[in-house]
C-alpha cells in the first residue's frame, strides 16, 4: 500500500471512532446559534444546508483531510483534462466537455473534441427547432405532434426526469419515454399517439441494447403497418455512437446525431441522448441548463474544498456512509416536477458506486455507495416518513426546495409545501422525548394511564440527519446546477473509496442469463438449470391455463 492509501484507511478508521461519539445534532445548534452560516455554502445559484448533520469543525476538519489523502483535486483535474480515468474501460470521462465553453480546447488522446461537441450539439437544436417549427415534416408533409424517445437506462432517465421538471419551459411536441421491455409500456404509450404525426428517437449508445431494440422495432413495425414502410425515414431518428448499427435499422445519416464513448450513459443528458430535452424546451432553455451546469463545473475546479458544494456533499456522504455505518439516504424533492429525480440519481449514483474493489483490483476498506431511494414530498410524508422518524434504522435524507413556484396565483400551497420541507428536517432532528410524548397526552386530556400506555409509541428518537438545498425557482439553469452537482458528488465519494464511478460490469451477468434463458421461456428449449427450473415450469403451467 502506497502511503496515501495508508493514510486514506487511518481516517477512514478515525472517522468511525468520531462518529461513535458523535454529539446530537439539536445539541449542536443550542451550543452555536449561528450553526446554519457556518455549515451551508452557496453557489451556481444553490444553497447546501448541511448544519443538520453532527458534523463538527473537527470531525468536517476530518474528512477535509481524507479529501485530501484522496487526492481529491487532483483526480478533479485530471478528470476535467480528459486523463483515461476510467481504467478498466480505458476511457475519459468527459461528461463537462458537453457543457464547457466553446472556446476552451478539451484534449482526448492528443485531440481538441471541443469543435466536434460544438458541431454536434448545433445539429441536435437545428434539428428539434426544425420539428419544433414544422420545417421538418411527416411522411405526409405535416407537423409532428408528438415524439417518442425509445431509450433506458442512462438514454432514458436522465432525459424524462429532466423534461418532467421542465415542464413549465414546454413549448413543443408532447413528449413521451418508452424504456422498459413489457410490451405494455409501448402499448400504452402508442394508444394515445397518431403514427402520423409522431417522430421517434431511438436513443442508445451503444444501439445493441435488448430492450430498446425490441421497442424500437416493435414502433418501426407499428409506423409501416400504418403508414406505410417508406415512412419510416421520416419518422425515425436515431442518438447513438454506433454509425454502423443505426443504417442498419433503416436511420440516414443525417437523421443519426452522435456522441463519444467518453460520455458515460448515465452522465450522457447534456450530450445528443438529450435530443428530445431539446424537443420539449427548445435551444435556448437547454443551452441555460448547460450553462447551469457549468457554473457548477467551474465552482467544483476552482472553490477550495471547504467552499465547495460536491466536495461538501461528498464528504456528508462518506461521514453517514463509513463514520456513521448509515446503508441508506432518502432523496426528497419539495417539488413534484423532480418526481423522477430519485429514478435517475439511483442510476447515477448506484451504478457509479455500487462497487466492491479499488481501481487496483483489490477489496475496498469499507461500505461504498449507500441505497439511494426517494420521492416528492408531501407524497412520502404520507407513505415511508414514518420509518424514517421512528424506524430502526437512521435514514439521512436529502431535502431540495425551492423559494418560488411556477404558480404565483397558488403560493400559498407552495408556501404549505415550504412549511412541510422545513417541519421535516426539523422534526428528524429534534424528535420527542418520552416526557414530552407524555406531558403532550395528558394536555390533551388523557388518563395518566393511558398516557403512559401510549407515550412510547408516540416517542420520536430525533437525531436524524438531513442536508437541504434550496434555490430560487426550478428553472434550466437551476435544474442544470443540481443535476451536476450530483454527479460531481458522486465523483468526490468515488476518490475517497478509490473505486472507478465509470464502468458497470455489475450489470452484465444478468444480461448474459437473460438472452441464455430466453429459449426457455419460449419453449424451444427445455431443460433449465435445477436452480431455475421450478419458476420455468410454473410459468409454462400458468401460460397454459385460463
Ligand atoms: O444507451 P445504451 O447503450 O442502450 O445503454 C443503456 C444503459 O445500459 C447500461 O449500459 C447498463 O444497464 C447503462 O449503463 C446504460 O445507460
Amino acid at each position: 500500500m502506497t502511503d496515501r492509501s495508508n493514510e486514506r484507511t487511518a481516517l477512514l478508521a478515525a472517522l468511525r471512532m468520531a462518529a461513535v461519539s458523535r454529539p446530537p445534532i439539536a445539541e449542536l445548534f443550542e451550543q452555536d446559534p449561528g450553526r446554519f452560516g457556518a455549515f451551508s455554502r452557496s453557489a451556481a445559484g444553490l444553497t447546501l444546508d448541511y448544519s443538520k448533520t453532527a458534523l463538527t469543525d473537527a470531525t468536517r476538519d476530518q474528512l477535509l483531510a481524507l479529501a485530501k489523502a484522496a487526492d481529491v483535486e487532483g483526480r478533479r483535474d485530471a478528470m476535467f483534462a480528459g486523463a483515461p480515468i476510467n481504467l478498466t474501460e480505458g476511457r475519459s470521462v468527459l461528461h463537462t466537455a458537453l457543457r464547457a465553453p466553446a472556446d476552451r480546447p478539451i484534449l482526448v488522446d492528443g485531440k481538441d473534441v471541443a469543435p466536434d461537441v460544438s458541431r454536434e450539439l448545433g445539429r441536435v437544436c437545428a434539428f428539434a427547432e426544425a420539428v419544433r417549427g414544422g420545417a421538418v415534416k411527416t411522411a405526409a408533409g405535416g407537423r409532428f405532434t408528438d415524439v417518442v424517445n425509445i431509450g433506458i437506462g442512462g438514454s432514458d432517465l436522465g432525459p424524462v426526469m429532466a423534461t418532467l421538471a421542465l415542464a413549465p419551459f414546454h413549448d413543443g411536441p408532447r413528449t413521451h419515454f418508452v424504456s422498459n421491455v413489457d410490451p405494455a409500456h409501448l402499448a400504452d404509450t402508442l394508444k394515445t399517439l397518431d403514427p402520423a404525426s409522431t417522430l421517434f428517437i431511438v436513443a442508445s449508445k451503444t444501439f445493441t441494447t435488448a430492450e430498446t431494440m425490441a421497442n424500437a422495432q416493435a414502433a418501426r413495425a407499428w409506423v409501416a403497418a400504418a403508414i406505410g414502410e417508406a415512412a419510416v425515414a421520416d419518422h425515425f431518428c436515431a442518438v447513438s455512437t454506433a454509425l454502423k448499427h443505426v443504417q442498419a435499422f433503416g436511420i440516414a445519416p443525417d437523421r443519426m446525431f452522435g456522441f463519444w464513448d467518453w460520455v458515460g450513459g448515465r452522465y450522457s443528458l447534456w450530450s445528443s441522448i438529450g435530443l428530445s430535452i431539446v424537443m420539449a424546451i427548445g435551444e435556448r432553455n437547454f443551452r441555460a441548463f448547460l450553462g447551469g451546469a457549468r457554473q457548477m463545473d467551474e465552482h467544483f475546479r476552482s472553490a477550495p474544498p471547504a467552499e465547495n458544494l460536491p466536495v461538501l456533499m461528498g464528504l456528508v456522504g462518506v461521514w453517514h456512509r463509513n463514520g456513521c455505518g448509515f446503508p441508506a439516504r432518502a432523496v426528497l424533492p419539495y417539488e413534484q416536477r423532480l418526481v423522477r429525480l430519485p429514478a435517475y440519481l439511483q442510476q447515477l449514483e448506484m451504478e457509479s458506486n455500487g462497487k466492491s474493489v479499488k481501481r487496483d483490483g483489490s477489496p475496498v476498506d469499507g461500505p461504498t455507495g449507500p441505497l439511494v431511494w426517494g420521492e416528492p414530498g408531501t407524497n412520502g410524508q404520507h407513505a415511508f416518513y414514518q420509518l424514517l422518524h421512528q424506524g430502526t434504522d437512521v435514514i439521512p435524507a436529502e431535502f431540495l426546495v425551492g423559494a418560488q413556484g411556477h404558480e404565483p396565483e397558488h403560493a400559498d400551497m407552495h408556501a404549505m409545501l415550504v412549511a412541510n420541507c422545513l417541519a421535516q428536517s426539523e422534526a428528524l432532528m429534534r424528535g420527542r422525548t418520552p416526557e414530552q410524548a407524555r406531558d403532550q397526552l395528558l394536555a390533551m386530556g388523557r388518563s395518566a394511564e393511558d398516557a403512559d400506555r401510549i407515550a412510547p409509541h408516540r416517542v420520536f428518537p430525533g437525531d436524524r440527519p438531513s442536508v437541504t438545498i434550496l434555490y430560487r425557482l426550478l428553472d434550466p439553469a437551476t435544474l442544470g446546477a443540481i443535476v451536476a452537482l450530483y454527479e460531481h458528488r458522486v465523483f468526490v465519494e468515488a476518490a475517497i473509496y478509490d473505486i472507478n464511478a465509470y464502468d458497470q460490469w455489475g450489470v452484465e451477468l444478468g444480461k448474459e442469463l437473460a438472452t441464455a434463458f430466453l429459449p426457455l421461456v419460449t419453449g424451444e428449449k427445455a431443460d433449465a438449470p435445477a436452480s431455475t427450473r421450478g419458476l420455468a415450469e410454473a410459468l409454462k403451467d400458468l401460460r397454459h391455463q385460463n
